[in-house]
């Protein structure tokens, strides 16, 4: 018996015709279980302007969902703060003088002791004190973390009227036109500086001052150390009150989100040896580029989050992920509606939001799929009302200024009305740093989006 099964065997193995069936059968099958594993699997996309939130969401998945953050990131973080915090400082000071806000740090008279920091401060390069290889390396810190110190060393703001003129869904594609291959702006090389050069601009211009400095001793002559840097962040931070009024109208120039959060905490971020919590990755920010993908085990399903750059020249990557998408996750700043665009500040923030809105909801690649609007950062958008009127921005806004839920309708009645089809929109106010109150958001839309895609398979 068992000699015929084995001639039987060797029979078969010898026959190309079963040979070939044999494959074909294999791949089908590999095929089928493959068109399963996709079936299953839900794809969502994270879509919006830069900074409006989008990696945050996905870092409170990845606290809900994947055991948080691991000790590089921890480490990296704590190094991108570290010199954030250090820029947006130096950024404040040079606003000021721009905007004609007197700084008592410029002032020796006034104040002796804030001069002397002040001094400190921008004599110090950011870059030295950095362990750049565990921030992400100095081409890195280039890019990134000191982006917007660049701008103001180059670029005067452009007065305009806020509206993104010209702007439709071809923008998707085509706004880097004005921009190089590797996404740098060619009509402002300065934007390409080495870092050296950077600091050196920053330095110069903050020497650069109504006062003339005796070169003798001062802090600034002895080697700085972070402790130093730290403490000078501090001073100024509590004490100077021109600081606090150019702060107040950071709506009107480039500074980081979380730039208070940087300076009421410079000392921990000042330890070389520190490592981030939740909390610090939450509020510190590195810009995407180019598209993640991340998955998760969600109860019983398979979750592929895609998390893409939002900045424009990011925005020539989407395509690429457009298709299979089980739903668009659109994250909205909704405090944003007085500032600028960092690529562009003849642009208000809050106009780009809803072209872009426009363009991608009504576009043919997402006919079928489903929409969520995250109206994000409601904690600044209730705090910023009650200052600064929306009508200032958003002429036919009628409602009452510090009237936050009637902001919140005016600017949701905009996009809902965008609308062209009769797919529904979700849409849930958030604060994209708040774990608690994010892991109730996101487990009802993730619970939303395996529903809709049960039904849409057919299989409820
Ligand atoms: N206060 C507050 N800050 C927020 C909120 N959501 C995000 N932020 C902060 O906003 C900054 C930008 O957030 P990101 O998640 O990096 O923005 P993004 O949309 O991924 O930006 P790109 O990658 O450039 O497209 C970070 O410093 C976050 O901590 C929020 O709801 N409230
Ligand atoms: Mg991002």
């Amino acid at each position: 018996m068992g000699c015929t099964a084995s001639t039987q065997v060797a029979d078969d193995e010898n026959d190309p015709f079963l040979q070939s069936q044999r494959a074909n059968d294999a791949i089908e099958q590999s095929l089928q279980r493959e068109k399963q594993k996709d079936k299953n699997e839900i794809k969502l996309l994270l879509l919006g302007a830069g900074e409006s939130g989008k990696s945050t969401v996905l870092k409170q998945l990845k606290l809900l969902h994947q055991g948080g953050f691991n000790h590089q990131e921890r480490l990296q973080y704590a190094q991108v703060i570290w010199a954030d915090a250090i820029q947006s400082m130096k950024i404040l000071i040079i606003q000021a003088r721009k905007l004609g806000i007197p700084l008592d740090c410029d002032d020796p008279t006034k104040n002796k002791e804030l001069f002397e920091y002040r001094r400190l401060l921008l004599s110090a390069k950011a870059l030295d004190f950095i362990n750049a290889s565990v921030a992400g390396g100095s081409g890195f810190l280039n890019d990134y973390v000191l982006k917007y110190s660049e701008r103001y060393e180059t670029k005067r703001r452009i007065q305009s009227t806020g509206k993104a003129k010209g702007f439709d869904s071809t923008m998707l594609e085509s706004t880097t036109k004005k921009e190089n291959d590797d996404g740098t702006d060619s009509n402002q090389p300065l934007l390409n500086m080495s870092i050296n050069e950077i600091s050196k601009n920053l330095n110069d211009t903050g020497d650069d001052h109504m006062f003339v400095e005796k070169k003798n001793t001062s802090p600034t002559d002895k080697k700085i150390s972070r402790e130093d840097i730290a403490k000078a962040i501090q001073m100024l931070w509590k004490n100077d009150s021109g600081i606090k009024q150019c702060f107040a109208r950071s709506n009107e120039f480039q500074l980081e989100g979380s730039a208070s959060y940087y300076f009421d905490n410079v000392d921990k971020f000042a330890d070389p040896n520190y490592i981030c919590t939740d909390e610090d990755i939450l509020k510190g920010r590195i810009k995407t580029t180019g598209i993640t993908e991340n998955e998760f085990n969600i109860g019983s399903s398979k979750f592929k989050v895609l998390d893409a750059g939002g900045q424009r020249s990011e925005r020539k990557k989407w395509i690429h992920s457009f298709q299979g998408i089980t739903a668009v996750l659109f994250v909205l700043a909704m405090s944003e509606y007085d500032q600028m665009l960092f690529e562009d500040e003849r642009v208000n923030r809050m106009n780009e939001s809803i072209m872009l809105f426009d363009a991608l909801l009504n576009s043919k690649w997402f006919r079928d799929t489903p929409f969520i609007l995250f109206l994000n950062k409601m904690d600044l958008f209730d705090e910023k009302v009650k200052r600064m009127p929306i009508r200032k921005y958003f002429p036919e806004y009628q409602g009452r200024v510090g009237d936050s839920e009637a902001g919140v309708k005016y600017f949701e009645n905009i996009f809902l009305s965008l609308n062209k089809s009769n797919k529904p929109i979700y849409i849930r106010r958030t604060c994209a740093t708040d774990t608690q109150s994010m892991k109730f958001v996101l487990s009802a839309v993730t619970d939303m989006i395996v529903q809709q895609n049960l039904k849409k398979s057919g299989i409820i």
